[in-house]
């Protein structure tokens, strides 16, 4: 079972940027990110096993991470913790924040961060294993920040899908899943929300070095061939 091992970080504040700001880029932004070449010491892989390995799977909505992170599962043996499902799980089981999610999820918000990282830390402390996906999160600075205060740890890297927005929309709209947020509407909300709050976050990890982009246009398995030796380099240090 994991246990949380480091000390709580300190809080560093952060500045949101407006929606606007980011559109000025011309939706070319996330072109700046490079992919990098991971190597165990990057990945900060560590032969203690009581250490939690932490990988942050992020990117738009409807880029692919969820489908992605079911084969790392299959083929690396972490546990797959999405903070999406999450949130539906206590919106079905009716929980003391059930409604609360429930409203967020429709108008594409983000749910407040000690929310999201409760639920988390739940997970990962109930779990027998210590290689842990965390997928769809974090989501913003807040998210970020509020894990890195309250599970005391930071991700090992972070792996991005980058998708155009016209094939994220594609998919999210033959996704068929019966969710509430699988229409135009709220799409356009969650591109925004994405588009607005998510580049700090990436820009963070690209300067720590922790960015691993990835290329989430083509056949599910041709990405995950991008995918596999950034989980192979893992396998090998064990
Ligand atoms: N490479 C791909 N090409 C086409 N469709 C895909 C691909 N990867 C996933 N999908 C489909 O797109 C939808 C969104 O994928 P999903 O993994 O749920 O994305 P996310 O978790 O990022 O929202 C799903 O219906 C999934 O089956
Ligand atoms: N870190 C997170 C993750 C999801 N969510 C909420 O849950 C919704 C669905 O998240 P998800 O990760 O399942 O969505 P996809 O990117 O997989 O389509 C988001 O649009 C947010 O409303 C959140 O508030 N905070
Ligand atoms: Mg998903």
């Amino acid at each position: 079972m994991w246990r949380r091992v480091t000390s709580l970080s300190p809080f560093i504040s952060s500045s949101k940027p407006s929606i606007r700001n980011q559109a000025s880029y011309g939706g070319k932004i996330w072109e700046l990110f490079t992919t990098e070449i991971l190597t165990p010491a990057k990945a900060g892989i560590s032969s203690d096993e009581k250490t939690p390995f932490i990988t942050f799977v992020v990117g738009g909505p409807g880029s692919g991470k969820g489908t992605q992170c079911a084969k790392i599962v299959e083929t690396f043996g972490f546990t797959h913790i999405s903070a999406g499902e999450l949130l539906r799980r206590e919106i079905s089981c009716n929980s003391e924040h059930g409604s609360m999610i429930l409203d967020s999820i429709r108008e594409g918000k983000i749910v407040p961060s000690e929310v999201t990282v409760k639920l988390i830390e739940k997970e990962m402390e109930s779990s027998k294993n210590n290689k842990f996906l965390i997928d769809g999160f974090p989501r913003t600075e807040e998210n970020r920040i509020a894990f890195e205060r309250v599970i005391g740890a930071e991700p090992n890297f972070v792996l991005f899908f980058h998708c155009p927005e016209e094939e994220m929309v594609k998919r999210l709209l033959s996704r068929n899943e019966g969710r509430v947020d699988d229409n135009i509407d709220t799409i356009k909300k969650r591109l925004e929300v994405f588009t607005a709050l998510h580049l700090p976050v990436i820009k963070y990890y690209s300067e720590k070095g922790k960015l691993y982009k990835i290329n989430a246009v083509g056949t599910v398995d041709e990405i995950f061939e991008q995918v596999r030796p950034v989980f192979a380099v893992c396998e090998a240090t064990k």
